[in-house]
This record gives C-alpha cells, structure tokens and sequence, in this order.
C-alpha cells in the first residue's frame, strides 16, 4: 500500500528534509507541499536539490489542503500546528515537528515559551528508555506524534545511559554544544549572516533554552532523582550538525569500568543509536545526510566525570529523519524505510 502525504511549511530546512527523504520512500508519497510566503512557487524554486519532485506546487497552508491525506507532517513555526491538527480527522497520521506537544507539563510550556500550552503527543523518539521499555511501543497505534527538538535529541541520548543505570549524579549535568545554524530555520536572522557566523563561534540562550525541559521529561522516565542541567549551545560555521557533550559527575562509589559496558548495553539493537568503542569520539561529519545519532563515552578519573558526547544531524536524526521514522512505527511499516544509518563524507 502506498500512503499519500502532505508537508506543511515544505519551503522551510525541516520541511525540505523531509521532501529528500519522502522522495526515497518506497510507501509514502508526497501529493500536497504546503507554504506561507513561498505558497505558489514550483517547489524546485525554492528547493532546487529536489529535482524528482519538480511536479509539485507549494500551495497555501489551510486545514482543507492538508485534508484527506493519509500522513500530515508539519513543518511549522512554533504555535500553527494544534489549530490545524484539531481540523485534520482521526484517521490522519500527524507529525508535528514543531516543540507544540512535546511538553507534557503546561507549566514548563507557560514557563520557556511564553504562550498557552496545548496537549502533549505521543514523543518521537523510538529508542527513548521509557518506565514501560522503548518508546517506539507508545508510537505504534499513534495517530498523533510529537517529533523532539533536536538540542533535546542529541542531550538526552547522550547520557540517558548513566542515568537510567544510577552510575551519574543527575543534579550537576552540564551540556555544552556546538551547533549548525540550519538549527533556526531558513528564516534566519541577521544575526546569523554569513559574515558574521564564519570564523566565529557563539553562545545563546545561555541560562535556560528552551530544550531544557524536554530533556529534563526525557531522563525523568528513567530516574525519580532529582535533575539539575545546565545547558549552552554555541552557533558554529557548520551548515548541518550537533555536538553535544554532556558532563556528569561520577556518582559515589560507582567504578569507571561500568561506564563502557552500560552505555553500550542501553542502545544494544539500535540501528540508529551508536555507541562508539571505548576511546573513540563522534563527529558531526560521520553523521551529516544520516537518521544515525552517535554517541561516545568517556571518564575522566581524576575530576569523578562522566563524559558523554553525541553528534547528529538536525535535520536528519534531529527533525525530519525522526519524523519519518516515527511514521514508520505508527504505520506499521519497517522502522528503516527511507532512512540511512550512513552519512555522507567527506
Ligand atoms: N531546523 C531544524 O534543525 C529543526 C527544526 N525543528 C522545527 O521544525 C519546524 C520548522 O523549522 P524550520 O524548517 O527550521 O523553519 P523554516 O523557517 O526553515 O521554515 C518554516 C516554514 O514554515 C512556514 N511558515 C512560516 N510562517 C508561517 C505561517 N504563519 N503559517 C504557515 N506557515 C508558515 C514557512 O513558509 P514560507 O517559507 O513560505 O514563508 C516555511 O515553510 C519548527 O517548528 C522548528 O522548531 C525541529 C527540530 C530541528
Ligand atoms: C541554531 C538554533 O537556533 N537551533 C534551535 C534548535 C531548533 C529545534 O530543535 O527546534 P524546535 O524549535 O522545534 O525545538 C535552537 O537552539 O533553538
């Protein structure tokens, strides 16, 4: 059976990701590509990689448009996808990967983002270590599916091994990440113009972004101990990519040897979750083009530190490569379809 697909906000870098990988996929075919300011333009004016899609027209985003699709994925900036979705049946599988009902406390939502919060979706993070075992099982009959943002996606995965086994202190966690500016959409800024992101190398949203309580819901799945993360990305000249390094003290009495054996034992089956053998570190480049999260573990002994570092690809594993993976699980299909544990190098 092929399913027939709509992508809203398809002029945007998520919605365009998912077009390339919508475009390989045996099951899923994209009949409707939704825009804003771009709505009316051939879709190769605004994507000129995408050239198997040159058919398509990028249309108005409305309800009505997106209706009568099997798979609806969303593309939008924050705030745009709860009206839609409350107009789309039942019968549609939606993806948001927009922050909007990834929160499952409104408080945190009132809290980093200012607004009113709607209803939490079923989370798409497959190899997420839920009380209940992964969380690809809660996506299975999902109709609905929150994609997690990807800072969230590199930080949780990076150290929920140690958590989940007790082997870290959960209450000094501090992650430090370097960033792609595709990370912040095509819309962009000033603030990221090319003049000013080469050569350099830039902090934000110091002391409280917005990831910090998805992260913070991640881990609790696995521990009731309470959680203290500080978190800095830093914008660097990469067009695609996170590194996140994540550092925890060792917890007391816990002896270094156990860290390579738990970290690998947490993601054992994965095909899009790697841990690296010991001694070895994840770079963005090993990941760019790829769903692959890869992950590597160290501890520094003479400071009680674990350190755990992961490198993704935000648009790949980071948005629209999670997206279609969750569609996959909710529609019954292999898990791996359009998708690539490889990247592309140099
Ligand atoms: N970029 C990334 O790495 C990640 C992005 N995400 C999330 O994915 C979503 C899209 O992000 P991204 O692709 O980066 O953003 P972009 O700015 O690149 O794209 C935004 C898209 O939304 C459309 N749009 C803008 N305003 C409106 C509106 N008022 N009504 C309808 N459509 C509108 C734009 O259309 P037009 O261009 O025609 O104006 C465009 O298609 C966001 O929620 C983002 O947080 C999540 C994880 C990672
Ligand atoms: C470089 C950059 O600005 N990156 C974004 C991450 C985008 C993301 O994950 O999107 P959501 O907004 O859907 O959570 C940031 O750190 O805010």
């Amino acid at each position: 059976m092929v399913y027939s697909v709509a992508v809203a906000g398809a002029s945007g870098y998520a919605g365009g990701e998912l077009l390339r990988l919508l475009a390989a996929h045996p099951e899923l075919e994209v009949a409707t590509v939704t825009a804003h300011s771009r709505a009316g333009e051939p879709l190769v004016n605004v994507h000129p990689h995408l050239r198997s899609l040159s058919h398509l027209g990028l249309m108005e985003t409305s309800a009505e448009r997106l209706a009568g699709h099997d798979v609806v994925f969303l593309a939008l900036p924050h705030g745009h996808s709860a009206e839609l979705a409350e107009q789309l049946g039942e019968d549609t599988l939606v993806i948001d990967c927009g922050a909007d009902h990834r929160l499952e406390d409104p408080q945190d939502w009132v809290d980093y983002y200012g607004t009113e919060a709607v209803p939490a979706w079923p989370y798409g993070m497959p190899e997420l270590e839920t009380a209940d075992g992964k969380q690809r099982r809660s996506l299975r009959s999902a109709n609905r599916i929150a994609v997690p943002g990807c800072n969230a996606t590199a930080v949780t995965l990076a150290m929920i091994p140690g958590i989940e086994a007790g082997l870290v202190d959960t209450q000094h966690i501090v992650a430090t990440l370097a960033v792609g500016p595709s990370g912040a959409g095509r819309t962009a800024k000033t603030n990221l113009l090319a003049a000013e992101l080469m050569g350099n190398a830039r902090p934000y949203s110091v002391a409280g972004h917005r990831h910090i309580p998805e992260i913070k819901q991640n881990w609790r799945t696995v521990t009731d101990a309470e959680i203290g993360l500080t978190m800095t990305p830093v914008l660097v000249p990469m067009s695609r990519g996170i590194l996140a390094t994540v550092v925890a003290p060792l917890a007391e009495g816990v002896a270094a040897e156990r860290v390579d054996s738990i970290w690998r034992g947490a993601f054992d089956g994965e095909d899009f979750v790697t841990v690296l053998p010991k001694g070895q570190v994840p770079q963005v480049s090993d990941v760019v083009g790829s769903n692959q999260a890869l992950i590597g573990v160290a501890v520094d002994e003479r400071a009680g530190t674990v350190i755990a570092m992961c490198a993704i690809d935000n648009l790949g594993k980071g948005t629209a490569g999670a997206a279609v993976q969750s569609a996959n699980i909710a529609l019954g299909l292999d898990e791996h379809l359009g998708l690539s544990a490889d990247g592309i190098a140099p």
